[in-house]
């Protein structure tokens, strides 16, 4: 559904992501691991289209994404770190801002649509709120509706449970999970349990490199009895040393 093939960004002088490469298929929960300033968001970005690569492809269902913007972006859905807020407007009037913004017209389409994510995100309780007076992990479920409203094939979801506490942590993933069966989905973390609970893939990045890609379990048998964040800390410590 996804293929990143040797996919580089140069910001000035600085290689952000340096030859990248991997794929992803329908019923994949990815999880993007690696320190701050790894390259996570670049790559998300350059796979949806936000940021053009220095060098390298990705396609997304066929379509490249250089090439073919339009048809990626139908096919995909992006939380970003900091998601874009209108916070005077309710719920329903955002998404339906958002709907109309891709293309989604047809009333009885919209509506649909809108009761589908409403639902799937547990919206129903604050469609009426405005943005901002909605509680972080509610916001966030807002995020969530706005990246699936379309149906993407694809999903990409920057941090999504940062900055939210336990309940609301374990409800995102939950919604996660749930949509995972006919998505492929990448989502960036830097919580390791969070890689455990949910994803059957990990990917490791440092310095814009992938140092690892390979199972949740695969990544914790690298060191037997040591927790998945003994793991990581120790691969992540040794590039820098090197
Ligand atoms: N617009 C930009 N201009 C210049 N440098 C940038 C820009 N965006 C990111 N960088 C740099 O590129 C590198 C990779 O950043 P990126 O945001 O992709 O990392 P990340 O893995 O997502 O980090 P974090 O976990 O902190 O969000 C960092 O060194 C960052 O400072």
């Amino acid at each position: 559904m996804v293929t990143v093939d040797r996919l580089v960004k140069d910001y000035g002088t600085l290689r952000a992501v340096d030859g990248v490469s991997f794929t992803i298929n329908k019923g994949d929960i990815l999880g993007f691991l690696g320190p701050n300033g790894a390259g996570k968001s670049t790559t998300m970005k350059m796979i949806t289209g936000f940021l053009t690569p220095t060098a390298g492809t990705a396609t997304v269902d066929g379509f490249d994404v250089a090439k073919d913007p339009i048809e990626v972006k139908k096919r995909i859905g992006y939380l970003p770190e900091s998601s874009a807020a209108y916070p005077e407007m309710t719920v329903v009037e955002f998404l339906t801002y958002v709907a109309e913004a891709r293309g989604i017209t047809d009333k009885d389409q919209l509506n649909a649509r809108l009761a589908d994510v409403i639902v799937k995100c547990h919206l129903d309780s604050v469609k009426y709120r405005a943005i901002e007076n909605l509680s972080k992990g509610y916001r966030q479920r807002v995020g969530v509706a706005q990246a699936i409203i379309h149906d993407p094939k694809v999903l990409i979801l920057d941090e999504p449970t940062d900055g939210l506490d336990p309940n609301q942590k374990h409800e995102v993933r939950k919604l996660i999970q749930a949509m995972s069966k006919d998505k492929a989905i990448v989502l960036s973390t830097h919580i390791l349990e969070e890689v455990e609970a949910i994803c059957n893939r990990v990917i490791i990045i440092d310095q814009g490199k992938v140092l690892v890609d390979e199972t949740p379990a695969e990544f914790k048998a690298r060191k037997p009895g040591a927790t998945i964040d003994e793991v990581f800390r120790e691969l992540t410590n040794k590039t820098i040393l090197a």
